[in-house]
This record gives C-alpha cells, structure tokens and sequence, in this order.
C-alpha cells in the first residue's frame, strides 16, 4: 500500500530522514512515535506525494511517485485521507460544507444521506450548520476526520490526531480510527502520546514505528 526503499529526506539543512525502507501492509495499523522535530510530520508528507524522497523511493499503491504526473498525484491522494495536526477549515462555511469539501475540489457531488451518516457516525450530526471557530477541539477533529474519509480512501493519516484533546476524547477518536480499520482502511496516527498507543493496542495489532537518529524503526514491546 505504502513503501519506502531506502528513502532519505532533507529540507536542505542536512538529512532528516536517512536509509528508511518500510512496508506498510493493507489493513495494517501503525503508529508513528518520536520527539518532537524528529519528522513525524515530514514522514506523513512523504506517505501522501506532498513531499518528494530526495533520494530512494517511496511507492503508493505500487507506483512510484517520482514518476506520476500531477493527475495521478491527484487521483493517488483521493485513496489517502489526511487529518492534518492543525485542521485547517473554512471558517465562514458550515461545517458540512467543509467536511463535503474534497468531493466538491474532486467534482463530485455526494449524496445528503451519506453526509448526514458521516456526521452521525463523528458525533457531529446536530452540528452540521456550526461555523468551524465555534467547535470545540474535540469536535474540530472528529469533523477533521470526517473529511478525511468522505471520498473513500484505503489509508487514513492522522498527525497528532489527539494532541490537544483529553482522555475522554481522546478515546473517542480511537474508537473511530479503530472501527476504520476493522472495515479495512489502513491507518497511521503520529502520536506522542504512549497511553494512547497502549490503549489501542488491546483493541487492534497495532505497531509502533519510532523515528530515531533520523531512521525509522519498528519499536519493540516495550510500550
Ligand atoms: N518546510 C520546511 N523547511 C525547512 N525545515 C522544515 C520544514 N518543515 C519542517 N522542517 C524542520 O524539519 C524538522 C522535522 O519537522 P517535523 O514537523 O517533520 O517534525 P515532527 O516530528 O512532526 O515534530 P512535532 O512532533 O513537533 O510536530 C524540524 O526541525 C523542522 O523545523
């Protein structure tokens, strides 16, 4: 689904990410660890084409994203649903019309009844009109998430999905990012939080992957 061979990253200051090669398998459930500045984010960046490996190759779907054009980078990231660390909505737009946003940059027009389940399924659905600014942090992810899956896609990244959030929500964003990927989706979540990852990992055979002296390993059992 997602590979790495020997992938290396810099943003022109000195390498990164050094010698990563990593398979991420359909359905798998992975967690992303390390301090902060280690490049958990420049990670995801590379996992969804919006960064290039300045040396070796990063292969989605079994194609190497060096070598698509703009279309296909556009058609890859509609298999990839992103919640980003900050959210980013449209403030004067309901939150509906933001969580339908990338049908409406893809061209598509979903049917209501799909969106109002998504709403219900987040939690959301008594807040569809609220203007983003007005949400709670809770609630900014849950709509985050929302967006992130409403065009269907096979692999969902999260970027501190829960950085902000308490234990309670916390829990609740798991328990959706968990219920994706029992329906199949392969899920990635860059966390700091270890609690979270012990949590999931009584529910799902999560794996832990930790950036580390710019390489990224798979963690042992002790977490
Ligand atoms: N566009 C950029 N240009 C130059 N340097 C950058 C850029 N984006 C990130 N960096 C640097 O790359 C390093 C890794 O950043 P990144 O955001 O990937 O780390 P992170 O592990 O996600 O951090 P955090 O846990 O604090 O979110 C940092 O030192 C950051 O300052």
């Amino acid at each position: 689904m997602i590979a790495f061979e020997n992938v290396a990253y810099n943003y022109g200051g000195g390498e990164l990410l050094s010698d990563i090669s990593l398979r991420l398998a359909p359905g798998s459930f992975h967690f992303l660890t390390g301090p902060s500045g280690a490049g958990k984010t420049t990670f995801l960046k590379l996992c969804y084409a919006e960064l290039l490996p300045t040396s070796g190759h990063v292969m989605l779907f079994d194609r190497d994203v060096q070598g698509l054009s703009r279309d296909d980078v556009a058609l890859t990231r509609r298999r990839i649903g992103v919640v980003h660390q900050d959210c980013q909505f449209l403030d004067h737009l309901p939150l509906s019309a933001n969580v339908e946003l990338p049908l409406a940059v893809a061209g598509r027009q979903g049917a209501a009844a799909d969106l109002a389940d998504l709403l219900a399924w987040v939690g959301l659905d008594r807040l569809a009109h609220a203007r983003p600014p007005s949400l709670s942090g809770g609630e900014r992810q849950r709509a985050a998430l929302a967006r992130a899956v409403i065009m269907g896609p096979d692999v969902i990244l999260a970027d501190e999905p829960t950085g902000n959030l308490d234990w309670d929500m916390s829990l609740r964003l798991l328990t959706l990012l968990v219920e994706l990927n029992r329906m199949g989706k392969t899920v990635l979540i860059a966390t700091h939080d270890l609690n979270l990852i012990r949590q999931a990992k009584s529910q799902v055979p999560a794996r832990v992957l930790r950036i580390a002296r710019r390489r990224v390993q798979l963690a042992g059992a002790d977490l």
